[in-house]
């Protein structure tokens, strides 16, 4: 460990046991530090400061007491100061001047309050590139750590590193911090509805003795990041001490956006694509102002493609910082390619509600039909050093839940087929009647600690797509193409893996009987996808409408399912008694960081499913609602639950609803939108809740199904 790390990992545990006052080693009254004004007084007392105590202890109260000072005194000054501060100089002065202002978290919560205090997306954009452009000259390390605090994260989402804490940990992290009773914290959330402002409060009216050492990015990052990572029986502890020495060293904004952090979101309506738009927009500005000249509206929006493209193909903010800043960012896409190891947001269908609307899309098209397996999406990856791995939808590695596919990955390699990364369908197969079974025996598949003797669940993969093979990236190649480098670079095993079945159909009639064909074989439906030109390269994180999804269940309906999140829920009677009677659920606005009730639900669920709920979900129950529900007081539930559980449902149709608020302003800006006859279909554990149904999705869904019955 660094000096500089001990050092100042004994801020964040003050010593009781030195049987020294605070005011023993340096704090003055604020009377005194009125009357003295040239600090004449400190500085005696810092050059006679003298603490009893071990060496180290000595050591690390001189440091603070140098540092409780630091700021007023000059560097020639200190030079001056003799022993013990002589010390202290070479430990820290002598080899680094004065930290930029820049390095400060407080510099990034001041961006962050700018942030919050505004709605509009192009000034939001503005005010994060010019943080950005400064923070360029901070260097990659620092620019990464920036980034990764304005998006929340400590890490790229795939390694699965989450930052966010329970509620319960971060109150009693403020509560020790404060000095205030963990019941007054919880009590002070309940009136306030937000921890960060409870926080932020409690900072503002403590009084400390002495200054502490002013946080910095560096410090507030690694400290998240241990956080984030410590595990094991002393972790919850140590999480506690952690945050409270954070809280402690931060003045009052920097305590809210810490407890903000820590909840695992900042809510300040700063979305991720600015945060790159803003990242490249930064990179801009940056090298035309070292020459002296002025970016262009078309430099930056150039600028602002270049990065979201490659952000898609390669979703790690440490690398791409570290690209910019060497390569610059017109050389970006050269240096920052798909790479088997790091998973790529998977492409994304349209769901429509019929064949004739598919038609209607494809008109002069050359497209295809696929079935749609009714499994978990699979993402393979094949690395140079031959380790297969798997990752889900969302980029969480799945290798250990279908380890029995990727050991024996290999035997379906045609010779020289060396790395690649592959888009397939995971599928419950039945070995005995060879035949394909529903997704919810995949389901009770375990996900951690797998034993390969142990699993009783055989998997067949469906392959569909190819986006990397030996070395080169595919994306920008027509499907066509594609799917021909696909099948000779592989060979299929029967139950094992398997291409997705395929026909280049072109009547309604020739479609309609391969559906039916689909349900046979155990599918969804049909994936419609455009083969050759332009619009059929592979498009990663995009909802295409290039790929279309025509589910045999929703024909005439709405067309596809809906993915929402369970907010809140209402005592169950009679029957029910004992368990939840039914469920408030909502949709996500990613735009307004806010869920939006969409309807009630009490239809779909099995006896055993409703005694599963109330076990997961009364873990997750809160006192209020979050401050980020949108809902109307006439379908107010009897407990609130945190946005935890995402459920698939399907409905007859959508209406406008005066009580229910989902896509509130999209189509009309007083009423929400809310569902008819909902039923449960399942629990969806490959979808987080802000993956849930967009409230775009809903207004989407609502438009098309009236576009639909009036023509
Ligand atoms: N041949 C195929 N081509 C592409 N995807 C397929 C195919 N067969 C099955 N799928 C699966 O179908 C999914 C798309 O339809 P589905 O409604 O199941 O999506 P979802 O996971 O609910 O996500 P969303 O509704 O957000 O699109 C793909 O993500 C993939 O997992
Ligand atoms: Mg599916
Ligand atoms: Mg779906």
């Amino acid at each position: 460990m660094s000096k500089q790390a001990t050092l100042s990992s004994f801020f964040a545990k003050p010593k009781k046991s030195d049987n020294q006052k605070p005011a023993d080693i340096g704090g003055l009254t604020k009377e005194a530090e009125d009357q003295d004004p040239g600090h004449e007084n400190k500085k005696r007392k810092l050059e006679n400061n003298s603490v009893k105590g071990n060496p180290v202890d000595k050591l690390n109260q001189r440091y603070q007491f140098f540092c409780d000072y630091i700021d007023l005194i000059s560097i020639e000054e200190v030079k001056t100061i003799k022993e013990p501060v002589k010390k202290f100089k070479e430990l820290t002065v002598g080899k680094k001047e004065k930290l930029s202002e820049m390095k400060y978290y407080s510099s990034l919560c001041e961006v962050l309050e700018s942030v919050e205090s505004t709605t509009k997306r192009l000034e939001i954009t503005d005010i994060m590139s010019n943080f950005f452009k400064k923070m360029i000259d901070e260097g990659p390390e620092t620019l990464t750590k920036c980034v990764y605090l304005c998006v929340n994260q400590v890490a790229p989402e795939y390694e699965g590193i989450e930052l966010g804490v329970g509620e319960s940990i971060v109150m009693k992290g403020i509560a020790s911090s404060t000095g205030k009773q963990l019941s007054k914290v919880k009590s002070e959330a309940e009136k306030l509805g937000d921890l960060g402002t409870v926080a932020m409060n409690f900072r503002t009216n403590q009084k400390t003795l002495f200054p502490m050492p002013r946080l910095t990015i560096d410090k507030v990052f690694n400290t998240f990041y241990e956080i984030s990572t410590s595990s094991g029986a002393l972790s919850q502890q140590k999480k506690i001490d952690k945050i409270s020495s954070l809280i402690v060293s931060g003045s009052s904004k920097e305590a809210k956006y810490i407890v903000r952090s820590l909840e695992g979101k900042l809510r300040i309506g700063l979305a991720e694509k600015t945060v790159l738009v803003a990242l490249a927009q930064a990179a801009v500005f940056h090298k035309a102002e070292s020459k002296g000249k002025k970016a262009s509206s078309e430099e930056l929006s150039k600028a602002s493609e270049i990065i979201k493209t490659v952000y898609t193909q390669l979703p790690s903010y440490k690398i791409l910082v570290e690209s910019l800043l060497t390569h610059g960012i017109k050389n970006l896409q050269e240096f920052c390619k798909l790479v088997p190891g790091i998973p790529v947001k998977p492409m994304l269908a349209h769901p429509t509600k019929s064949i004739t609307e598919v038609l209607d899309r494809f008109e002069g098209m050359e497209f295809t039909c696929e079935y749609k397996y009714d499994g978990e999406r699979i993402q393979i990856h094949r690395l140079e050093n031959g380790q297969v791995i798997s990752f889900s939808r969302n980029s969480e590695n799945t290798t250990e839940k279908y380890m029995d596919i990727m050991s024996k990955c290999d035997q379906f390699l045609k010779s020289g087929t060396k790395t690649f990364i592959l888009d397939a369908e995971a599928v419950a197969w039945d070995k005995e009647k060879e035949c394909i079974l529903p997704f919810q025996v995949l389901s009770t598949r375990k996900r951690k600690d797998v034993k390969e003797s142990e699993i009783s669940v055989q998997v067949c993969v469906f392959v569909f797509d190819i986006l990397y093979l030996n070395g080169e990236s595919l994306l920008k190649k027509t499907f066509n193409e594609r799917r021909e480098i696909m099948k000779s670079a592989f060979i299929s095993s029967p139950g094992q893996f398997e291409y997705a079945i395929s026909k280049d159909l072109k009547s309604v009639d020739e479609i309609q009987a391969f559906l039916d064909e689909s349900i046979s074989g155990n599918c969804e439906g049909l994936m419609i996808k455009v083969l050759s030109g332009e619009e059929s390269t592979y498009e990663p994180s995009k909802r295409s409408r290039n790929w279309l999804k025509v589910k045999k269940d929703y024909l005439d309906g709405i067309g596809d399912s809906l993915d929402l999140v369970v907010i809140g829920a209402y005592i169950g009677k009679g029957k029910r008694t004992g368990v939840y009677g039914g469920f408030l659920l909502a949709c996500y606005d990613p735009e307004k960081e806010e869920y939006q009730s969409i309807c009630k639900i009490g239809t779909g669920f099995s006896e055993a499913s409703l005694e599963e709920f109330k076990n997961t979900l009364s873990a997750h129950v809160i006192p209020i609602p979050k401050p980020y529900y949108s809902y109307g007081d006439a379908t107010k539930p009897d407990v609130w639950f945190e946005p935890v559980q995402v459920w698939e449902v399907k409905a007859a149709d959508l209406s406008i609803s005066p009580v229910y608020k989902a896509a509130i302003g999209y189509v009309n800006e007083e009423k929400g939108i809310s569902l008819r006859f909902p039923r449960f279909i399942r629990l969806r554990t490959d979808k987080g809740p802000e993956q849930a149904t967009s409230s775009e999705q809903v207004a989407e869904m609502f438009e098309s199904q009236n576009f639909n019955s009036a023509s």
